[in-house]
């Protein structure tokens, strides 16, 4: 029996998930569907009839192939052009009818400056790696392409300067998912509304992602932030990171079609006399509810930018609060 549990971390004997993984990984409950991504309805403020053109960066790898096919899905013009970090690839992709042309780092400036050219109204959607966050969105910058940065990682803080500074428009959420950036708002408000709430409680962080993902969840890191200003303070290298399938199957209960592309996540408060406990889970299978939530996140920076909107940089929360819900 794989025991994960490293010392000091009080995963209780009842907590689902284990219960569920230790009795043969069975299916996880509130694990959202693969299939069937639902499209954005009409709403007045919401998502309607629209189309530009849209450049993923990225298409070499699992988001950007996803968000690609979402584009093409929801009737957006997708630029046949991407990038690599890796000055020798493959040549081209093909998404839907598109062949996309992958071009190298040396290229990068040339290409995306002429792109800006052809589609003055064009939205950049960057779905890379953390090492080249800040790298990407001051190019992106210095030519003025409006961006949505589904990537993770890299310094938060130069980013966001990078966009005040070159006075360009941003989209920047570690979370697309609709419902679970709802769930973070929640535990925001919560923490705004109750401070110290939870003083003295203990808290333990588990999440589990596909074996090639490379940094800790920042949607993890998102949540624990709100735990702290309930008043439970954390050391983030206490989370207990899952990269490896056979703990996923066996002790988490991801189901096999999804280990590689999951993001399991689970809070366990306990009171300081054990007798109360909390658990928070947020559990996704396959990567549509990203997808689809990145295609609204453009639609609705192409939206500002055409009306000259003068917050310029957003997050996915107003998305939502623009009605593009569900
Ligand atoms: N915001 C969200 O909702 C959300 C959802 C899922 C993943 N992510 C994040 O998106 C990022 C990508 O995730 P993934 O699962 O697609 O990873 P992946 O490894 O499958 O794909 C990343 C791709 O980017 C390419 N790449 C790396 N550096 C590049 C660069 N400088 N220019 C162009 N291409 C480059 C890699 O070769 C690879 O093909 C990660 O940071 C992940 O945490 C965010
Ligand atoms: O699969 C990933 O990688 C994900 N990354 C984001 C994060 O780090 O929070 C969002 C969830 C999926």
């Amino acid at each position: 029996m794989l025991s994960l549990r490293p010392p000091h971390t009080t995963f209780p004997r009842t907590s689902p998930w284990l219960r569920w993984g230790r009795l043969g990984g069975a299916a996880a409950p509130h694990c959202l569907s693969a299939a069937a991504p639902a499209l954005a309805p009409e709403t007045a403020a919401g998502p309607g009839s629209v189309s530009f053109p849209i450049l993923v960066n990225g298409c070499t790898g699992n988001m950007g192939l996803s968000v690609a096919e979402a584009a093409v899905h929801r009737g957006l013009h997708l630029v046949p052009v991407s990038f690599s970090s890796r000055e020798k690839v493959k040549r081209t992709i093909q998404v839907e009818q598109t062949d996309i042309r992958i071009y190298g780092p040396s290229a990068r400036e040339d290409v995306l400056s002429s792109v800006a050219d052809e589609f003055p109204d064009v939205i950049v959607v960057d779905y890379t790696a953390p090492d080249s966050v800040n790298s990407n969105a001051e190019l992106y910058c210095k030519l003025g392409l409006p961006f949505v940065m589904g990537t993770t990682g890299g310094n938060q803080q130069l980013l966001y300067k990078s966009v005040q500074d070159s006075k360009n428009y941003a989209l920047i959420s570690p979370q697309m998912g609709k419902q679970v950036v709802a769930f973070l708002a929640i535990m925001r408000i919560f923490a705004e509304q109750f401070p110290g709430a939870f003083s003295g409680y203990h808290l333990e962080v588990l999440e589990s992602h596909q074996a090639s993902k490379k940094d800790t969840s920042g949607t993890a890191k998102d949540v624990i932030a709100s735990f702290e200003k309930l008043g439970v303070p954390y050391d983030m290298n206490r989370m207990v990171k899952i990269r490896d399938p056979d703990q996923q199957l066996e002790m988490v209960g991801v189901p096999k079609e999804h280990i590689e592309g999951h993001a399991f996540h689970l809070y366990h408060l306990t009171s300081p006399d054990d007798s109360v406990s909390f658990e928070f889970q947020h559990n996704v299978c396959g990567r549509s509810i990203y997808a689809e939530g990145t295609i609204d996140a453009a639609i609705f920076l192409h939206r500002k930018v055409q009306s000259k909107d003068c917050k310029r940089i957003y997050s996915m929360e107003d998305v939502l609060r623009e009605g593009y819900m569900p």
